[in-house]
């Protein structure tokens, strides 16, 4: 039996700290366990200390997950709580993404100043966001819309819409809701036509390939249905060789056996893009996002993503 408490790998902002807690509340619950057994160990990663550059400047998503994954190849940690959304398609040798908890609301809010919703703000309005897929969203709808970077934590970002420095700024639901904070949401825009990012509102655990011991402790957290869809949305996304570079939005949801999935690439000025609607059964769900993502590569051609990368 094990008499050590099991360490938990987490990046220090409050949504990543209210993403672990809620790993290990889902843990303590599902086996009986008392706090003590689970130690929650927070790491600064580079993305967290470098924040005067986009990330697709300082380098892409890896960034970010750096520093847990050694310490979990290293055994220094147990398993590592993340945003899917977050997590690069190609982990290090020895890790998977072993379990997901149940998925929140995959949409993206609007936090408006000016105006409630993107279609209302003044022309020529600014909005502030980092993502790729936002901007050439914003722009596909708002073409007179000044988009400009705006990263840091959600907290950051809310005190720089308050100070003035845009109109208004995107982002997920899902965070505004971890944090208690959806009262300062404005809008929630339809996926259907503002797609979220793949693995949007999903929690991963991140943990070694054959730890047997860590498998069996995560097992009864994984919710099935988030599994399907966020392996069908990184199949997807790898097959696009996604990195923040490339904007790319796409969800899935199960219906009963069936799961559905829906995908775009976009021209970051918002002009050219390619979709992709299609379904077949959840235990097929990786490999349907995988043809789905070489479905709209062979359409879009090489030509689609050299003219701006
Ligand atoms: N890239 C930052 C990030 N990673 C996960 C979330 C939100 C929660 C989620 O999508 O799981 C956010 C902030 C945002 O996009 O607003």
């Amino acid at each position: 039996m094990q008499t050590k408490p099991f360490r938990i790998g987490t990046r220090g902002s409050p949504l990543a700290l209210a993403q672990a807690h809620e790993a290990r509340d889902r843990l303590m619950a599902a086996h009986h366990l008392p706090e003590e057994m689970f130690e929650i160990v927070v790491l600064s990663t580079k993305g967290d200390r470098i924040t005067d550059r986009s990330l697709a400047e300082i380098g892409g998503k890896g960034l970010f997950t750096e520093e847990l994954e050694q310490q979990l190849v290293s055994g220094e940690l147990d398993f590592a709580v993340h945003s899917a959304k977050d997590m690069p398609t190609k982990l290090p040798d020895g890790l998977h993404l072993s379990a997901y908890l149940p998925r929140e609301d995959i949409r993206d809010a609007v936090i408006g100043r000016t105006a409630p919703k993107l279609i209302d703000l003044p022309h020529g309005a600014t909005v502030g966001s980092s993502s790729l897929r936002r901007q050439a969203l914003i722009r596909r709808m708002r073409p007179d819309i000044n988009v400009v970077t705006f990263r840091g934590l959600v907290e950051t970002r809310l005190r720089k819409l308050e100070e003035g420095q845009v109109d208004a700024t995107l982002l997920a639901l899902a965070g505004l809701k971890r944090l208690g904070k959806v009262e300062v949401l404005t809008d929630i825009l339809d996926p259907d036509t503002f797609p979220p990012a793949p693995a949007q509102a999903a929690i991963c655990l991140e943990s070694r390939i054959g730890d047997t011991q860590i498998d069996d402790l995560l097992a009864p957290v994984n919710d099935a249905a988030t599994f399907d869809t966020v392996s069908c949305e990184r199949a997807f996304l790898a097959a696009l060789d996604g990195s923040c570079r490339t904007p790319i939005g796409g969800y899935a949801v199960c219906e009963g056996d069936l799961i559905r999935f829906s995908g775009l690439i976009i021209t970051p000025d918002g002009r050219s893009q390619h979709a992709v609607t299609t379904d077949g059964h959840r235990r097929d769900a990786a490999a349907l996002g995988t043809r789905a993502g070489q479905d709209v590569r062979a359409r879009a051609g090489s030509a689609f993503f050299d003219d701006w990368q």
